[in-house]
């Protein structure tokens, strides 16, 4: 899975955890019932198993671990809420309402400081009386296919500021402007430009010289992933359909390499690519000559240096180089005066941090700063510095919703729910979670379960795809009467490259109402232009990512909402790092009011007046019950049979023995694990509002429909007393073992150096983050780039 090879240096232990919970309103009686029976329902057979053979393992250390007591309200929801319909009917497992920490922001206060009037577009075409693209330098016939068959009049600021520059200069560049300004062909014009320019004149007749195929490979554009690959290598296309003589193609890992070869070897002028795949063609396909190569395009350049593609990238680069001053004598004629004369480094990212510095020093010399606003460039080539510009489009509305732990999965519903309210409102919605555990379980958690609708006598059945048989099906809870079909798809690394591909077509041009759960390898570079609404349910490992993130709406000046779920306390703080003006922090109860005013379908069929009258309360605390049911139900539908209590305490023989468990409790488990993995690779400097110490893993665990947390966060390492030895960069100490995995519920805890918390949870130290980190983007990104097979 996702995580698979994770290494941890904390230990969170494997004990449950028990619930404390407390009911206040209603009545009394009502209370002392609704207390007895989450004690009983809350101790399911398969937990008195679990609990009794873990007090057997000793050398699991203390189980009854402290947890840091959060902020907890005084007076919460449930203060005058009354007894809902779940307390009545004895079905509480535990109180959703109660015990929740408040939010430390002052809604109303921040209510008032907010703009009335909705910002003009930032990333918008320009007007066309103020612009267009045959005054930036390109060719009639150019200009004319952008006009007539994309629907491109008008170059947005960015494409105004450097096509022009990569036409008539042979300077290196960085271009920085936001997401969804249109980079992609403000890099792919100049230089489609430029090619053409071998073959015909300014005036568009022919030149002598015949540029085709086997002229030679002129541009190579580098992309960190495939989607953003296959993504660059369609408008490259679209853009070539006017100049049918020259050719571009794509190598990227998880296609044939043998097709790749073959393409290869009939000859193209821009190849597409990703940094893997392409050192793999260099040392091994000898009819890749780079030799000619005049342009390197390195895109999403910082997200290539995460995703440690350094030294790849250094590869590249010295093989153009060292083949370029050989290629000069032979071919010079050919490429004078119209291409470049030497080799131009394009990079090209909407945020920047010092690893493209790094980049930089690796691929760029002189290289000119282009942005969108001239007032940055010149402004940069004043101070001689290169400023980080960090900012999301103007008109993109950012909320944050400060939801406690125990309510995030609730709220989640009932704001898809409350989005889907009004047909054709919202069409397109993206899920940032995580990991890929973690859209496994959402995916299938949220998804229907009931068979498909016969198909119609005389319509004929559509066929479905093998490819997206398991990534894509119909959402359940969050239909209503005004949008009854709602699609879920599901996308991260660790999927392999067809279906990879295939789920993410079919989401782009579904007509239906459509939702994808996904990590962060949607969150670079993805054009859907139809995306209306980005939700990050889990937060971004650093800002950066979070300014891809919800760029991913708001696209070429189109509208856009973006909201982001942070926990009450001291994630709040975390709002201070998200730009002018900050996000609206908006209440989780409104967002329950909002989606749960209806009723929720949830089987089995409730009487429609019973369900009418339940208060959003009662709804959410039946939504959350019938989560943690579904996670208890067994695969053939029934509850699981209490065993019988000798053998529970029968210590590991009764392991052998125990009831199947269901498949979706299992993804719980594993999900949680893996998320709580994930919240410790935040970033160094975000970490003081995403500290893993802070978390309430029991609270944590509702959000998985799980009444408890699972063991095996950091399994088999006993609580640290002192310090480990640190061995080749891995930890060893008592009770972790150098190097071994995590994972499944076992597993070693490696990788750090620290332990120095009372609570058992070690801190993790920014080197051993940063590994686990890159580590996990790996796997959730690119896993495959490193197997090239
Ligand atoms: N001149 C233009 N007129 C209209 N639409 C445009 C123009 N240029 C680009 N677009 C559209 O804008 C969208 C965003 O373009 P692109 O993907 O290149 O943005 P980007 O700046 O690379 O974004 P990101 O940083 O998120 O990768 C695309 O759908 C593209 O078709």
């Amino acid at each position: 899975m996702a995580d698979d090879g994770m290494l941890l240096n904390f230990e969170l232990g494997d004990a449950p955890l028990t619930t404390q919970v407390k009911f206040k309103g209603g009545r009394w009686r009502d209370r002392v019932k609704a207390q007895a029976s989450v004690k009983k329902t809350q101790s399911t057979p398969q937990d008195d198993a679990n609990r009794s053979t873990k007090r057997q393992r000793t050398d699991d250390g203390p189980y009854d671990r402290h947890h840091k007591a959060q902020r907890t309200s005084a007076n919460g929801p449930s203060e005058h809420r009354p007894p809902s319909h779940a307390m009545k009917t004895g079905l509480i497992s535990s109180g959703l309402f109660t015990s929740n920490p408040t939010a430390v922001t002052d809604f109303e206060e921040q209510k008032q400081e907010q703009p009335e009037e909705p910002a003009a577009p930032s990333n918008a075409p320009l007007t066309e009386e103020a612009e267009n693209f045959l005054a930036l330098g390109l060719s009639r016939r150019l200009a004319h296919h952008l006009a007539s068959k994309l629907e491109m009049k008008a170059p947005t600021a960015i494409q105004k500021n450097t096509i022009p520059q990569l036409i008539k200069e042979d300077s290196d560049a960085f271009l920085q402007a936001e997401t969804g300004s249109g980079k992609t062909l403000a890099y792919l014009l100049p230089i489609v430009q430029r090619i053409m320019s071998l073959s015909v004149n300014d005036d568009g007749t022919p030149k002598d010289v015949k540029v085709h195929r086997n002229s030679g490979l002129f541009a190579i554009i580098l992309a960190p992933t495939r989607e953003l690959c296959k993504q660059i290598s369609v408008v490259l296309e679209k853009v070539l359909r006017c100049l049918p003589w020259l050719v571009c193609t794509t190598v990227m890992g998880g296609e044939s390499k043998k097709s790749e070869k073959a393409r290869i070897r009939k000859g193209a002028n821009i190849l597409i690519a990703t940094p893997g795949r392409l050192t793999d063609h260099l040392d091994h396909t000898e009819v890749l000559d780079v030799g000619t190569v005049r342009w390197l395009v390195l895109d999403e350049g910082d997200r290539m240096m995460e995703m440690g593609f350094e030294q790849d990238i250094r590869m590249i680069v010295g093989k153009i180089r060292q083949d370029e001053l050989l290629k000069k004598n032979a071919e010079g004629v050919l490429l004078e005066g119209v291409l470049p004369s030497r080799r131009v480094t394009v990079l090209c990212s909407a945020t920047m941090k010092m690893n493209v510095q790094k980049l930089g020093e690796i691929s760029l010399e002189d290289a000119i700063h282009i942005t969108a606003s001239k007032a940055d460039m010149e402004k940069d080539a004043e101070t001689g510095a290169v400023e980080s510009h960090f900012s999301a489009p103007s008109q993109l509305k950012q909320t944050c919703l400060v939801v406690p732990a125990k309510l995030r999965l609730v709220t989640l519903v009932a704001l898809l729910k409350s989005t889907f309210a009004r047909r054709g409102a919202v069409m397109k919605v993206i899920i940032f979670i995580s990991c890929a555990d973690s859209v496994d379980f959402h995916f299938d958690l949220l998804k229907t379960t009931a068979p498909p609708p016969p198909p119609l006598a005389d319509v004929p059945a559509p066929k479905p795809s093998p490819h997206t048989a398991s990534t894509v099906g119909p959402a359940a809870y969050i239909t209503s009467l005004a949008t009854p079909t709602v699609l879920l798809y599901k996308l991260h690394g660790s999927l392999p490259q067809p279906v990879r591909s295939a789920t993410l077509q079919s989401y782009t041009t579904s007509k239906e109402p459509a939702v994808l759960i996904t990590t962060d390898i949607s969150s670079r570079g993805l054009d859907v232009p139809a995306v209306d609404f980005v939700i990050e349910y889990d937060p971004a490992f650093a800002v950066s990512d979070h300014v891809h993130r919800i760029g991913r709406t708001a696209r070429a000046g189109r509208a856009g909402k973006a909201t982001l779920f942070l926990l009450p306390g001291s994630e709040e703080g975390y709002t201070s790092l998200l730009g002018t003006p900050p996000p609206t922090i908006q209440s989780y109860e409104t967002v329950l009011q909002k989606g749960l005013a209806g009723p929720v379908n949830l089987p089995p069929p409730s009487t429609s007046e019973e369900t009418e009258k339940q208060t959003w309360t009662s709804r959410a605390e039946a939504l959350q019950l019938h989560f943690e049911q579904r996670l208890l139900t067994k695969p053939d539908g029934d509850n699981a049979p209490p065993p019988p209590k000798h053998k529970a305490k029968a210590g590991k023989a009764s392991r052998a023995e125990k009831p199947k468990e269901d498949p979706l409790l299992v993804a719980g488990r594993q999900a949680f694990r893996s998320h709580i993995r994930a919240y410790a690779t935040h970033i160094g400097e975000e970490r003081v509002y995403f500290d893993i110490t802070k978390l309430h893993l029991g609270h944590m665990a509702k959000s998985f429909g799980l009444r408890e947390p699972p063991g095996g966060i950091g399994g088999g390492v006993s609580r640290r007393t002192h310090r480990p030895t640190v061995k080749n960069g891995m930890a060893t100490g008592p009770g972790g073992s150098s190097g071994a995995k995590s994972g499944g519920g076992g597993g070693g805890g490696g990788g750090g150096k620290s332990w120095d918390k009372e609570d058992g949870v070690g801190v993790v130290d920014e080197d051993a983050s940063r590994r686990m980190r890159e580590k996990l983007k790996n796997l959730m990104n690119a896993s495959s780039e490193f197997n090239l097979g």
